[in-house]
């Protein structure tokens, strides 16, 4: 089955060469995103193959289109992760490289309780540094990262190894 919703998935990411910067073959899920079928059966994936949680983390911005699908799946709660400047509370921060570029992210202290499983959800890992940076972040807050869950892995820039004592899933591989 699994299979099956991959096939369907990756018929429906589109590769759009040099961008956002020259040499970076940008993995487009708006195709994806827009056919509803194929949307939900990626959620209902995400959803089915995850350990048992208190919470789903997502990344701004993609990471929140599949993050808080799967937590309603789940019946818990959602924390985003934003960018800076952008969350209105007291936040820990980090900064982190990505495959083009650098920021930094965000989120509420008080976000999640003290020793909290929590699942991460995002559409792709490249280097790894957002993923990184995220559980950074939430171990900081006290939480315990049960797994991080990806649509998409860019295996040749190795972010797994960045994640190495994590369990991690991805549906499809480049
Ligand atoms: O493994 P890395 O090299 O860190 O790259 C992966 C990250 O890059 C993209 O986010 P981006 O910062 O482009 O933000 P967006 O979701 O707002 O487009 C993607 O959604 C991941 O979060
Ligand atoms: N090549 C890529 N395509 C889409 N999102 C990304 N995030 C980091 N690298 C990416």
């Amino acid at each position: 089955m699994s299979g099956d919703i991959a096939s369907r998935a990756a018929a429906l990411v589109r590769d759009v060469p040099d961008y956002p910067t020259p040499g970076v073959v940008f993995k487009d899920i708006t195709p994806l995103l827009g056919d509803g079928p194929t949307f939900a059966a990626v959620i209902g994936h995400l959803a089915q193959q995850a350990p048992e949680v208190d919470l789903v983390v997502g990344m701004e911005a993609r990471g929140f289109i599949l993050g808080a699908p799967v937590a309603v799946a789940l019946g818990v709660g959602f924390v985003p992760v934003r960018k800076a400047g952008k969350l209105p509370r007291e936040t820990l921060s980090g900064a982190y490289d990505l495959e083009y570029g650098s920021a930094v992210l965000e989120v509420h202290r008080d976000a999640m309780a003290h020793g909290a499983r929590v699942l991460v959800v995002d559409d792709v890992l490249a280097t790894g540094g957002t993923a990184a940076a995220t559980v950074e972040l939430l171990e900081q807050a006290g939480s315990k990262v049960a797994a991080l869950s990806f649509l998409m892995e860019l295996s040749f820039l190795e972010g797994r190894s960045r994640l190495a004592d994590h369990v991690v899933q991805t549906l499809l591989t480049y």
